[in-house]
């Protein structure tokens, strides 16, 4: 089925308790001009929850879910994980996949999207960490997959449940991370959200009025980022007669800290003080028909050398 000798599974990396959250975060934003006040307040976010993002757990779950499905199909492939930001690094598990004799991987990485930091920021991450390792095997990027159905139906199963979860004439709001105006291959990215937030809505409940709108802006105040940013998008909802939201975090594949603070809690929130009933739809995370994609995608890529966009 293919020539890879592993799958690697590459995530963004999160803090796991008090002590990880400053240098997890000097990580993130090491040569990135985010001012330092959006820095506290982000930390803020993480001791909120024991300094432990989400985002591991989502991992460890994930990697096993992964094995379950190859195991399932016959399909004898060793899966690695690594992180941009914080352990297990890349560079550590491509050392490991050295000496554990790998020559060839394939690279799952935890975002649906083309764009810049949903895509070429993890391309740099792979080319970073192999020059660290001499012999490193060669790693290539499976395509992005917002397009597909194991990524589309889970959100259309929970964006279904969110509604049924609300009274009747609720809005879907779809939400992404926002990134800088200025950011490479931005059109990219909001055009394939734009089709997904389409996509989804048509499969969970055809007619239903929705809205793309984005989320966890932190660049600047003078910098343009995407918009409208959600808390704002609630306000004008809220003017516009309209009494119950269902939120759809299309922009990730689990409940990362954005997810659970800055929609379940801020978000959730300002609709509480507004009066608008809100209903959070549940993330992909490890349905197996999302952890069933690495299969589905190695399956339909050709070889295309390491760095390169599949
Ligand atoms: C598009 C996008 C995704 C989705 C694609 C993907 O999933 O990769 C994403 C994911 C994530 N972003 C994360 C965390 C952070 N991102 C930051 C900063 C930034 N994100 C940006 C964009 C994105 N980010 C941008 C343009 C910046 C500005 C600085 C820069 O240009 O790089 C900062 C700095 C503080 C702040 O400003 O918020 C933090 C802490 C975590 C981990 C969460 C957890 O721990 O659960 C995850 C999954
Ligand atoms: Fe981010």
């Amino acid at each position: 089925m293919t020539s890879y000798d592993a799958l690697l599974l590459l995530s963004f990396g999160g803090p796991e308790g008090p002590d990880d959250v400053i240098p997890f975060l000097e990580n993130v934003t090491r040569g990135r001009n985010i001012p330092r006040a959006r820095l506290e307040k982000v930390g803020e976010n993480y001791y909120r929850f024991g300094g432990v993002s989400p985002i591991n757990r989502l991992c460890r779950d994930l990697k096993a879910a992964i094995e379950a499905d190859f195991a399932a199909h016959g399909v004898d492939l060793p899966v690695y994980w690594g992180n941009r930001n914080w352990t297990p690094y890349l560079a550590d598990t491509v050392r490991r996949m050295k000496a554990d004799g790998i020559t060839r991987a394939a690279a799952f990485v935890t975002s649906a999207y083309s764009g810049y930091s949903t895509n070429d920021q993890y391309l740099e991450d792979i080319a970073r960490a192999r020059e660290e390792v001499p012999g490193a095997p060669v790693i290539d990027k499976l395509p992005a997959y917002s397009d597909r159905p194991g990524f589309l139906d889970p959100f259309a199963d929970a964006a279904r449940d969110a509604l049924g979860r609300l009274p009747g004439g609720a809005r879907l709001v779809f939400t992404a991370h926002s990134v800088p105006l200025s950011q490479p291959n931005r059109a990219l990215y909001v055009a394939e959200l734009e089709e997904a937030a389409r996509a989804v809505a048509e499969r969970a409940a055809p007619g239903t009025p929705f809205d793309l709108v984005y989320q966890s802006r932190s660049g600047p105040p003078g910098q343009p980022w995407l918009e409208p940013q959600i808390d704002d998008h609630l306000d004008k909802l809220h003017g516009d007669g309209v009494r119950a939201v269902a939120v759809v975090p299309i922009g990730f594949v689990s409940d990362h800290m954005e997810v659970v603070y800055d929609l379940d809690v801020e978000a959730a929130e300002r609709a509480e003080a507004l009066g608008l009933a809100f209903a959070r739809a549940a993330t992909p995370d490890t349905d197996p028909r999302f952890a069933a994609l690495p299969r589905e995608l190695l399956a339909g890529s050709p070889h295309t050398g390491t760095g390169e966009r599949p």
